[in-house]
């Protein structure tokens, strides 16, 4: 049989072990996190069959190893796994979001003949942690390999093992991806990030402060809700191409500063006009994707009972809720519940049978 080794079971460790599952029944998962809760849960939903401490204790009986962790883990990751015994023919892969730090710290594995492809899924989301992991995350988005100097035999291996993902396979040099996923992913996180801090403490004398943001700023900072621990490393790994990048970016908001100042209405009317053809040719959100979950916002009565009553109607449907949150952000009025569904299909009958029931959807995403 069959043992593939995932180190990270959060969002994208285990949404790769529910893929491979899929494509291969057979395989056993051995499954390493550093928070227990995780590991049981994955246990329990048959994300993983067995966890272990740590890789010293499991990787020699691995056939392919996927490292999932932050990227500093990750990187901490290949220098042990180069220290240990591994099996004859292994695959050894990692979803980091960087990719040149972490292709030299795979240096000393592809120097020992052990067969070390650098990945990277281009999809994900905001969310964190193994509750939030699903098969078809990846389906239809772009995949990053870095093979470095591991042979296109092992790539295909690799490919076959997680076909089930239903990704677009692009091989580029790490030096190629970090640039591209920089500007793409990594400046637009900071942007985030930024606005959000700024908005907070520019707004922070107002009662109703960033209560009032509506769709725009909700849309632009969806991303700065995103783990801290993962960005931090993302940044760190990714500096130098990261600090030209927002350095041009700021060069930009220079510009523009400059415009508006001077009342130059051509300058500003050629920036938005220039920008929206470029964003208008890049289609809706979910293209390269799919979108990453189905919510519904509803507004339930703040009363005994409400929320049990949202959840029995929906199991009486047959209708299941991947996860299930309840917001605070209407104060002495409804409260707002969170819930979110695997599929299109689920949240539509899902909203409509909770409309008939009296419920008002405060919005979907
Ligand atoms: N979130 C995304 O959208 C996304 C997309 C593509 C790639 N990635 C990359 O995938 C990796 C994982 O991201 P994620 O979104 O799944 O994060 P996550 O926070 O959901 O999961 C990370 C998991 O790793 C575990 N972990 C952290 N340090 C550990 C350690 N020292 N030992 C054992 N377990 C440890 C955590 O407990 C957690 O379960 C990161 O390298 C990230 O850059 C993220
Ligand atoms: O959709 C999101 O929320 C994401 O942030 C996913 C996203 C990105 O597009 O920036 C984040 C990090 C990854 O390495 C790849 C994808």
């Amino acid at each position: 049989m069959t043992t593939i080794l995932i180190k990270g079971l959060g969002l994208i460790g285990s949404s790769l072990a529910l893929g491979i599952k899929q494509g291969h029944p057979g395989v056993r998962i051995i499954g390493i996190d550093q928070d227990a809760a995780s590991l049981s849960y994955a246990r329990q939903q048959g994300i993983i069959d067995v966890s272990a401490p740590n890789l010293a204790a499991v990787a020699g009986d691995a056939d392919v190893i996927i490292l999932a962790g932050p990227v500093d883990v990750i990187v901490a990751d290949l220098h042990q796994l180069a220290t240990l015994t591994l099996k004859a023919g292994v695959l050894v892969t990692d979803v980091g979001s960087t990719k040149q730090v972490v292709m030299r710290a795979g240096h000393a594995l592809q120097q020992q003949g052990v067969s070390f492809i650098g990945g990277h899924p281009m999809a994900g989301s905001h969310k964190s942690g193994v509750t939030a992991g699903r098969a078809n995350l990846f389906e239809n988005a772009f995949y990053f390999l870095v093979p470095g100097r591991t042979d296109q035999a092992a790539v295909e291996r690799l490919q076959v093992w997680l076909q089930a993902t239903h990704v677009k396979w692009l091989t580029v040099t790490a030096m190629q991806h970090d640039r591209i996923v920089g500007q793409l992913s990594h400046l637009p996180h900071i942007v985030a990030a930024a606005l959000v801090d700024q908005t907070q403490v520019a707004l922070a004398d107002s009662p109703l402060g960033l209560r009032l943001a509506a769709g725009g700023f909700k849309s632009i900072t969806r991303i700065a809700s995103s783990d801290p621990t993962m960005w931090a490393a993302i940044l760190m790994t990714n500096a130098e191409l990261i600090t030209n990048q927002l350095q041009d970016y700021i060069d930009q908001l220079i510009r523009i500063k400059t415009a508006i100042s001077a009342h130059d209405q051509p300058v500003l009317h050629d920036f938005f006009a220039t920008a929206k053809v470029t964003r208008d040719h890049l289609g809706p959100e979910r293209l390269g994707g799919l979108p990453n979950f189905y919510d519904l916002f509803l507004n339930v009565p703040d009363q005994v009972g409400a929320i049990a009553d949202v959840t029995r109607r929906l199991a009486q449907a047959q209708l299941s809720i991947v996860n299930i949150h309840i917001l605070e952000i209407r104060e002495d009025v409804d409260g707002v519940l969170q819930l979110t569904f695997s599929d299109l299909k689920t949240q539509t009958q899902a909203a409509s049978l909770l409309t008939d029931a009296g419920y008002q959807i405060a919005r979907r995403n």
